[in-house]
């Protein structure tokens, strides 16, 4: 059984071990999850909840149809939210927060970044932070879609090094182990790639919905951004005894890439870009073979529409060669490309910065690491 040790870690619940039989919510394992939260806590670590449920809790509760429609979907989990925050704050001995996030929110700078401040002030003060996503309000575009991947993108923000993630089975195995029963548990995965993600089968139960998919994309979001990632049976026990000395049972994704930092890591893999900004082969080479930032002077054209501060892909030649944050708007880059950077600020009349993107706000991509985290 491999090691592992952490300082911050999120730790993400699934429904089935939330709504065991798929109808409410009930104790039965996450009482479990609760005394390792408890006791890793009084040993001076952070953890992060990400809890699903909100749905399975309240079957029953709301009328619907054969098909649950979208409306009722969102009174599911509006209802179900309530219940599932009632039921983790009774198995506390101090405060929890709830915390229900979009796409958009981690899509949005000012909104990352106060979310990532908001964590780490209800952890300052000793509450246990409790995301989920917000069913009520999103619809499919703007969904992450699943807790698996929010809780990949909540480590990201938070700088934590331990993503765990607790199902009903035991890690990944070389197949789906309730179809499957020559599947094998894989122990640790150094890198994940087309064969691992090929491995993966959807959920395994009527209340899970992201199934080992999305447990492995997540893994893969995580890792890629330095945080080890944990995939653990939730509903034993013991599970939780192993974990408090160390040991590491289930399935342990090791990381990537240390080091990267938070903004270098949220311009990377969770920003959606919002605009192009095609560059002349000058401009390509200052930056990709001189780390150089981008200025206006380099700028040949922009495409989409998009304000100061969003996230833009930089093409040259018709490839993408990075994602950056602008530091203007696609109205204003109209009127700056190809001129001086000393002209920028008459042009625009007030004191505006002489780089388009700063080095420090952009990310080179290679192709497959961008169709990855699209
Ligand atoms: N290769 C695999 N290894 C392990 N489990 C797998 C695999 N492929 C599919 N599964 C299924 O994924 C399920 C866990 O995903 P899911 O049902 O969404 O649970 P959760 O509610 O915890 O997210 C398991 O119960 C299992 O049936
Ligand atoms: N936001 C949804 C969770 C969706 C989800 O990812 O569920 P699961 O695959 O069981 O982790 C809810 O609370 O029901």
């Amino acid at each position: 059984m491999a090691e592992f040790t952490w300082q911050t870690a999120v730790i993400k619940i699934g429904s089935a071990l939330v709504s065991p039989d798929g109808t409410g919510c009930s104790i039965q394992y996450i009482q479990h999850v609760a005394r390792f939260i408890s006791e890793c806590r009084k040993h001076n670590k952070h953890v992060i909840l990400v809890s699903s449920g909100s749905v399975a809790a309240a079957r029953g509760s709301i009328k619907t149809g054969i098909k649950v429609s979208a409306s009722e979907k969102s009174a599911m989990a509006a209802l179900g939210q309530t219940k599932l925050m009632t039921l983790w704050s009774t198995l506390f001995d101090f405060p929890c927060a709830q915390l229900l996030l979009t796409v958009d929110d981690l899509n949005d700078r000012q909104r990352y970044v106060n979310i990532k401040n908001t964590i780490q002030e209800l952890l300052d003060n000793g509450v246990l932070p409790i995301v989920n996503e917000n069913d009520t309000v999103t619809v499919e575009r703007s969904k992450v879609g699943d807790n698996d991947n929010l809780a990949a993108h909540t480590a990201i923000a938070v700088q934590a090094d331990c993503l765990l993630i607790c199902t009903d089975v035991d890690g990944l195995y070389t197949g789906n182990p309730r179809t499957n029963p020559a599947a094998t548990l894989i122990p640790v995965v150094e890198h994940i790639n087309d064969e691992i993600m090929g491995l993966a089968g959807g959920a395994g139960s009527n209340v899970g919905t992201g199934g080992m998919i999305t447990k492995i994309q997540a893994a893969k979001r995580a890792t890629y951004s330095g945080i080890q990632t944990l995939l653990v049976r939730g509903n034993d026990p013991t599970t939780f005894d192993k974990l408090l000395t160390g040991d590491c049972p289930g399935t342990l994704f090791l990381p990537e890439d240390q080091g990267n930092r938070a903004k270098h890591e949220w311009i990377a893999h969770t920003s959606h870009p919002k605009g192009e900004i095609i560059i002349d082969h000058g401009a390509f080479i200052a930056m990709t073979e001189r780390g150089a930032s981008l200025l206006p002077a380099g700028i040949i054209e922009v495409k989409g529409t998009f304000a100061q501060e969003d996230a833009v892909l930089v093409m040259h030649e018709g490839t993408v060669i990075g994602k950056g944050i602008s530091e203007f708007s696609s109205a204003e880059i109209q009127q700056i490309a190809g001129v001086k950077s000393h002209l920028v600020s008459r042009i625009l009349a007030y004191d505006a910065s002489e780089v388009v993107i700063h080095r420090d706000n952009f990310v080179l991509i290679t192709p497959e690491k961008l169709t990855h985290f699209e």
